[in-house]
């Protein structure tokens, strides 16, 4: 049985390295420098960098250039979020060397386009499904974007390689992640999903890590790791199987 893979995140918010409450703009708590928080992570082991622009997101600008910085300097799969929408950000994501690009927003605006980029790029393309209950949400999560299982059903028929699922009412929180949903959606997708926000314990990732037989691949893990809740080296080896 392949084990459970973890991502640790840095989201960049004006060139700071954030956590986010329900993915609120404004619910900032700053943890400094994202170059060296994603060090860090590497440093300690991680295999992936979960790197989110939160700006470009938001539709606040964007940290392009020190997104290209961080991913550059890593050794490490880096996984790139936010605000990727259009040919343009697509290619400057994917000029960063990463190893895959999450897709939001586009998938619920734009789909002939995400359909295009999916037939391109294959397995670089992952889409993100970021829920309220069973609604999508977009642009930086604030606008409701259509139904999960409708969009999942579109994508998989488009042959959308993984999916990021994301509780938003979990996402930030501590309060452990929404075990219901991940295995409602690997129920209804062949495709890997790798599961988002409320991560508190290493309880939580062996529950999360129980869920890979049925199609959960990995695990991004935010606050958790800045709270100092626990170590990633104690994260990786209480996946490790
Ligand atoms: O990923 C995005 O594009 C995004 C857009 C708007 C708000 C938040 C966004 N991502 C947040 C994350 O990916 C978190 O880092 C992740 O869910 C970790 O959550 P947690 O472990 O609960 O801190």
């Amino acid at each position: 049985m392949p084990k459970l893979e973890l991502l640790p995140a840095v989201d960049v918010r004006d060139g700071q390295a954030v956590r986010l409450v329900h993915g609120e703009s404004g619910s900032e708590t700053s943890y400094g420098s994202p170059l060296e928080a994603a060090l860090a992570w590497q440093n300690a082991g991680a295999e992936w960098l979960h790197l989110v622009d939160l700006d470009a997101a938001f539709g606040t600008g964007d940290n392009r250039a020190l997104i290209a910085e961080v991913a550059g300097a890593m050794d490490i799969k880096v996984e790139l979020s936010g605000g990727i929408r259009d040919d343009a950000s697509l290619a400057a994501a994917l000029a960063t060397g990463c190893r895959r690009v999450n897709l939001g927003t586009a998938a619920l605006e734009t789909p002939e386009w995400v359909a295009k980029v999916i037939a391109e790029h294959g397995d670089k393309i992952a889409v993100g499904l970021d829920v309220r209950g069973t609604t999508l949400r977009g642009r930086g999560w604030t606008r409701d974007g259509g139904d999960l299982y409708e969009t999942l059903a579109r994508l998989d028929s488009e042959g959308c390689a993984r999916y990021v699922v994301t509780d938003i009412a979990k996402d930030g929180t501590l309060q452990g992640p929404n075990l219901e949903l991940l295995r409602d959606v690997c129920a209804a997708t062949d495709k890997p999903v790798v599961a988002s926000g409320g991560v508190s314990s290493l309880d939580d990732l062996r529950a999360i890590s129980s869920l890979v037989p049925q199609g959960v691949e990995g695990a991004i893990v935010g606050k958790a790791l800045y709270a100092k809740a626990f170590t990633l080296e104690e994260a990786l080896k209480a996946v490790s199987g």
